[in-house]
């Protein structure tokens, strides 16, 4: 299971004896895949935050495009295209685990598969600030706490498109202290 070898990943880098430092993440395989994994499921700005608008009259993939469009990339639809990603719809972080021989795939706009920080010339600038804060945060909440499902039921992952994608309902979950 995900948490659990998220789990054996901490004990091993960072032990029960002390809280996670910055610095330990970079020592991580597992943890970063996780959290690209959960970007390409659930990608904060699905949609919206990449509208462009075509100066001229261009073509992109044999469609006419006229000056003065706005388009959107729709982010959220390519990291659950089949044509894109095996198994698009499973929680699978492995996928995200390099195998020898390989590059780590990187989020940041280099690879459009999956670019959920944006790519181009307005890319996110807070892209490197986002991410090392989000597995900062993942990896010590994770260290800190067993999470268990609350009484009111499985944790319920339905979306809701707003200025960025949110949970539709928020979030709740009963957690242990582990250490
Ligand atoms: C996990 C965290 C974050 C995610 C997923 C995220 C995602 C995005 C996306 C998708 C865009 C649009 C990029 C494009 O159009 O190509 C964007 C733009 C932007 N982001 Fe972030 N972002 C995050 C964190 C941050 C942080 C921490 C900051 C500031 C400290 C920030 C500041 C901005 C700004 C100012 C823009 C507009 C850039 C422009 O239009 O030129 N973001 N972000």
């Amino acid at each position: 299971m995900c948490k659990s070898r998220v789990h054996d990943e901490l004990d091993m880098v960072v032990g029960k004896s002390r809280a996670v430092n910055e610095s330990d993440v970079s020592a991580m395989v597992y943890l970063p895949a996780v959290v690209k994994e959960v970007l390409r499921l659930h990608p904060p700005g699905p949609l919206l935050s990449w509208a462009r608008l075509a100066i001229t009259d261009t073509t992109v993939d044999g469609c006419h495009v006229p000056e003065g469009t706005t388009a959107m990339v729709n982010m959220w639809a390519i990291s659950r295209d089949p044509e894109v990603w095996v198994d698009p719809l499973e929680f699978k972080p492995e996928r995200f685990v390099a195998k020898e021989g390989e590059l780590e795939f990187s989020v940041l706009g280099s690879d459009l598969r999956l670019a959920p920080f944006g790519s181009g010339r307005r890319t996110c600038p807070g892209k490197a600030l986002g991410l090392t804060t989000v597995s900062f945060w993942v990896a010590s909440l994770l260290h800190e706490f067993e999470w268990v499902p609350s009484d009111q039921g499985p944790v319920d992952l339905k979306e809701l498109l707003k200025l960025s994608c949110e949970m539709a309902n928020p979030l709740t979950v009963k957690v242990h202290p582990r250490r």
